[in-house]
Parts: structure tokens; sequence; C-alpha cells
């Protein structure tokens, strides 16, 4: 039998949407510090939430491109994983993972077979791969913008890298996802809202389910 899907619910503010995300069953739960994001939380709160999610369900700390105080001010929180979601190369990447000392997703933002190329390139340096929408040139923010992409270029993919799929996904959709791509875990945010940053416990709790079911 295979592995249980990794569900990470990505986006998360408060302790009731942490509670509620972990009544679920969700595996993951994502805090988002970026100052453009409708999900942003500040430094402090991320820190509580982390030592409110710590032994119940794994935390991560989305990052955008940060620097190097930055990720050491994250670090000493001790999140299970730091998820750089902006431009990092995989240089920068294996550097903020020997600095931080922490697991590290890398998302890539997929938009045509040549991002799927470049994905190999992190396959080294990344604990795990997020595999993302790529967002319009002028979009305000890399992710979290409810977009999907074309599963079929995955098809090219190396079968035993770890990765999860992201981008769009909703209750709706997440079953065929988990179904046709097959990937270690998904990643939610916007398809489990009511309004950008406004998570739903009965959407969370209906897109676990829908994971399960597929799963
Ligand atoms: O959520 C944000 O606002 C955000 C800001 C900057 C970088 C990444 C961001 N979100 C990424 C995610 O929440 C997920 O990892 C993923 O992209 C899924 O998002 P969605 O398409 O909204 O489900």
């Amino acid at each position: 039998m295979s592995d249980p899907v990794i569900i990470k619910i990505c986006g998360i503010k408060t302790k009731a949407l942490l509670d509620a995300s972990i009544a679920a069953g969700a595996d993951m739960v994502g805090f988002v510090h970026f100052a453009r994001s409708p999900r942003h939380v500040d430094i402090d709160t991320v820190g509580e939430l982390i030592s409110q999610a710590r032994g119940r369900v794994e935390s991560c700390v989305l990052l955008v491109n940060p620097d190097n105080t930055l990720v050491a001010q994250v670090a000493a929180l001790g999140p299970d994983w730091i998820q750089l979601h902006g431009p990092e190369t995989p240089h920068r990447v294996a550097t903020i993972r020997d600095e931080a000392g922490i697991a590290i997703i890398k998302a890539c933002p997929i938009g045509g077979p040549e991002d799927v190329v470049a994905v190999k390139g992190f396959a080294d340096v990344a604990d795990r791969i997020l595999l993302d929408a790529k967002p319009p040139r002028q979009a305000e923010r890399p992710g979290g913008l409810g977009h999907s992409f074309d599963w079929s270029l995955l098809k090219g993919l190396d079968p035993d890298l770890p990765f999860m799929l992201s981008g769009g996904l909703t209750p709706e959709t997440v079953g065929e996802a988990v179904r046709s791509v097959r990937p270690m875990g998904v990643d939610v945010s916007s398809g489990v809202e009511t309004a950008p940053g406004v998570k739903d416990a009965a959407l969370i709790s209906a897109f676990v389910r829908a994971v399960r079911d597929a799963g």
C-alpha cells in the first residue's frame, strides 16, 4: 500500500484555524510571512503559532527571498520546515538550508516544459519540492493566487522526486489531482477560503476528506 498523501493547509493566521486544520486531519500547516500577502502574519504571531502546532502537526514558515537575518530569526522559532517561495537559486537554497539547519521546501513555479526541467536543479538542495502555478508577470505576490496549471506537463518529471502539488486546488478538484498526478502531498490556500486570507473550517474539512477519499 502507498503512503497516505501529505496534506498541507497554507496561510493559517489564527489558533482557531490551526486547531480546525488539526481536527480535520491535516499533516502540515503553513504560516506566510510576506507583507504583501493577505495571509501575512508577523514574526511574534508566527512564533506563537509554531508553539501551538508543536507535537500536533508539522509547521512550515513561508518566506519569499529572505535575507540571512530573517532566516536566522525564523529558524530560532523552531519550525519543522521553511518554504522558499521566491526566485531563490539552487545555491541560495543550499545556503539557507545550511544556515538555518531546518528542512526546506522549495516552491517551483510551473508554466511550461522549461520550468519542469528547472525543477531538477533543486533536487539535491531542497528536502521537498512544491510545484505551483507560475504567477502572471504583474502578480503582486508569487503564490497563493488560486491559479492551477496544466498537470500533464509533469509527465516528464523524475518519479523519485519528493514533490507536493499546489496551485488552485479545491475540495472539488483535489481528488482528481491526487489520482492523476500522484504527488506525495498536496498544498492548498485559496481553495479553503471564503475570501483572500479568510480560511473556512468546513472547507478545510471537505478538502482533507476529498484527499483521503482519493488516496
Ligand atoms: O499565500 C500567499 O499569499 C503567498 C504569498 C507569497 C508567496 C506564496 C504564497 N502562498 C503560497 C501558498 O499558499 C501555497 O503554497 C500554494 O501556492 C497554493 O496556493 P493556492 O493556489 O492559493 O491554493
